[in-house]
């Protein structure tokens, strides 16, 4: 099977609930980016980019419900897990009146944004940033931001405020379509297997 695993803080917990699943996992200590481990290859991949690889073909991977929704990839996604617990929300500065026509929305996640616009029949505009997102809303190069929230603790030291939570998200797995039906025994088994996994404490 090939797995596709996310660098950076899912990484843990996800090679955690594979091994308690029964899955060889590699040493993912070097730079090696493409592992072999218990006959199965395992794809070093960035978090964003997991429902990619796993459309491209790929069979599976683990990534956060934020990047699937973002990615609109193509996938499957048949087990949420209990790790990456964090909200997307709306943040601003104290007096941000509101998500109304000319709003300027700042993320990582583009594609959301713009659908929270259309769905309140707001027109404003969305400026893509790739990382340190409240940059843009202190600075008032954006009148709100659209990112993570976990403790809350980044905002509060920037002087932000959550206005609006848009979507909990959490790691899920996701899986591609084609694999889904040829190996679908080999599959099913392993998605019940991390999924008694997660239920036995983990
Ligand atoms: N506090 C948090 N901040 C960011 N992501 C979080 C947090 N808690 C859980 N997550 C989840 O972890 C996923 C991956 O986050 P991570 O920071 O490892 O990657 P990233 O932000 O895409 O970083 P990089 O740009 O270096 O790949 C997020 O998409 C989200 O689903
Ligand atoms: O509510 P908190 O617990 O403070 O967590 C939220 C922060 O964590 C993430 O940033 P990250 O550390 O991944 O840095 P980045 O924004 O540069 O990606 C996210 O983008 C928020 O900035």
């Amino acid at each position: 099977m090939i797995f596709v695993i996310p660098k950076g803080r899912l990484m843990g917990p996800s090679l955690q609930v594979l091994r308690l699943s029964g899955v060889e996992v590699p040493d993912t200590a070097g730079r090696s980016l493409a592992l072999r481990s218990g006959g199965n290859t395992f794809l070093i991949s960035r978090a964003a980019d997991v429902p990619g690889y796993v459309e491209a073909g790929a069979e599976i991977g683990i990534t956060g419900s934020d990047v699937v929704e973002e990615s609109g990839n193509d996938v499957l996604v048949p087990l949420d897990l209990p790790f990456g617990r964090c909200r997307l929300s709306i943040a601003a500065p104290p007096g941000f009146r509101g998500l109304r026509d000319g709003v300027r929305i700042a993320s990582r996640y583009t594609n959301i944004a713009s659908r929270l616009l259309s769905s309140r029949r707001v027109s404003g505009s969305v400026l893509k940033l790739s990382g340190s997102v409240e940059l843009a809303a202190v600075t008032g190069m954006a009148d709100a931001i659209l990112d993570i929230v976990e403790t809350g603790r980044t905002l509060e030291q920037n002087g932000l405020l959550e206005y609006e939570k848009v979507m909990d998200v959490r790691a899920q797995v996701v899986v591609n379509r084609v694999s889904w039906k040829t190996k679908y025994r080999e599959m099913r088994a392993l998605i019940s297997r991390m999924e008694a996994a997660c239920n036995g404490g983990y």
